[in-house]
């Protein structure tokens, strides 16, 4: 078992504090503080397990896809029984792993199917789970239709700042799994509010680099799997079961040769802004389109070295949507921001609380982007 970290409960801290072995504080604080090893061996290895599983449902579903299986939720957003299948086995599989300290926030709930003709794809989910808990003989058990909906619903804790909690996205990007393209299950652990573990699947994104020519020749594998532990560095896994390798963001100075990554969906991000902010950079590479936290995933492994997400006005970010790409890129050497500079702050509860937008690239071009970020903001709105 590694322990990296350590919980220190000292009375003149008002909260429990995590100092990483390397950082401890200087007696005499360490000499009244109670020390409480801490290590997330375990969690890691449940989350790896639960975010392939569901992979593996997702990959079956996105097969054989049927237009029926598409839901349309209050804001319009897609939902499919993949989105459904996913978080139902997540929270299963934690749930068997953790029985006494189980929270889970996360995005969809079972509303919708507990309406008037729900049943039948209650029915196909249910059983979608089923086939893919035993597929390996790692759970001998069957689910019913009750299980499989209450599973979903143990995903609405808020979160917040105090003890822990799951946050899962079971199919981040669901237009991309609907048009064929890049999306992720994305799983990450909150410790007193801040992201201590993430998981991506990213089912169809290549092993090989984003930028390689060759990324859609029929040879190249699809499949990653990424982790990160807080300390503890990123690493990306094929989803063959071949070993895990560490990946480092892009070490690219120059601006001009930095490819950023951006929403697929022209709804999800100011295009024009985000050009504005290229043009300032001298950034030459047109964008790459991908949806989902696959972005993050790829940007930890050096695939470009910028990606900018700018909002519309008015719309509120989810947790679920970038916590566990936020500690994939943060310990692969990169850095996450809002639009003002900030850390994102994952304690306050379901929403992130930014100014504008989320900026991500390495720590040598961080100054740069953001200066063109923040002048790019200015122009935008005096030209309004
Ligand atoms: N108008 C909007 N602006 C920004 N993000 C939005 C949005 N509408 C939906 N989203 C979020 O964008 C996520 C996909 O991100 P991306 O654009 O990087 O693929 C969606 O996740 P889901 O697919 O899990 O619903 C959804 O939460
Ligand atoms: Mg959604
Ligand atoms: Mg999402
Ligand atoms: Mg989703």
């Amino acid at each position: 078992m590694s322990i990296n970290w350590l919980r220190f409960v000292s009375p003149s801290l008002k909260k429990p504090h995590l100092f990483h072995l390397c950082h401890l504080p200087p007696p005499p604080f360490s000499s009244s503080a109670v020390i409480v090893a801490m290590s997330y061996d375990k969690e890691l290895a449940a989350a790896k397990k639960a975010a392939s599983l569901a992979a593996r449902l997702c990959q079956k579903v996105q097969k054989a896809l049927l237009q029926s299986d598409v839901q349309s939720k209050n804001d319009k957003s897609p939902v499919t029984v993949a989105d459904y299948g996913s978080q139902a086995l997540v929270s299963f599989v934690l749930q068997q792993e953790f029985p006494d300290n189980f929270s889970l926030v996360a995005e969809e709930d079972s509303k919708d199917l507990r309406k008037d003709g729900g049943q039948e794809i209650v029915e196909r989910i249910t059983k979608l789970v089923n086939d893919s808990l035993t597929i390996d003989g790692s759970y001998n058990v069957t689910l019913s239709t009750e299980d499989v909906l209450k599973a979903i619903d143990n995903g609405r804790s808020e979160g917040g700042s105090q003890g822990r909690h799951w946050v899962l996205d079971p199919i981040d990007g669901t237009k991309g799994f609907l048009r064929g393209d890049q999306y992720a299950i994305a799983l990450a652990l909150l410790d007193g509010g801040k992201v201590v573990l993430g998981v991506l699947a990213c089912p169809n994104l290549p092993l090989t680099s984003l930028s390689d020519a060759g990324q859609h020749s029929p040879n190249n594998k699809v499949g990653c799997l990424f982790f990160a532990v807080v300390g503890g560095g990123t690493y990306m896994q094929p989803f063959d079961g071949s070993s895990a390798v560490k990946v480092q963001v892009s070490a690219v100075e120059n601006p001009e040769e930095a490819s950023f990554f951006e929403s697929y969906e022209a709804a999800h991000s100011m295009h024009d802004l985000s050009s504005l902010i290229a043009q300032k950079l001298g950034v030459k590479a047109p964008p790459v389109r991908i949806d989902s936290q696959a972005k993050y995933g790829a940007l930890s492994r050096g695939d470009g070295a910028i990606y900018l997400r700018l909002p519309h006005k008015g719309y509120r970010e989810k947790i679920w949507d970038h916590a566990a790409g936020c500690i994939v890129v943060s310990e692969a050497g990169g850095v996450v921001t809002d639009a003002a500079g900030q850390p994102l702050d994952f304690s306050k509860g379901k929403y992130l609380d930014l100014d504008t937008g989320i900026i991500v690239t390495n720590q040598k071009l961080m100054p740069l982007l953001f200066n063109a970020v923040r002048k790019s903001i200015q122009e935008k709105a005096s030209s309004l």
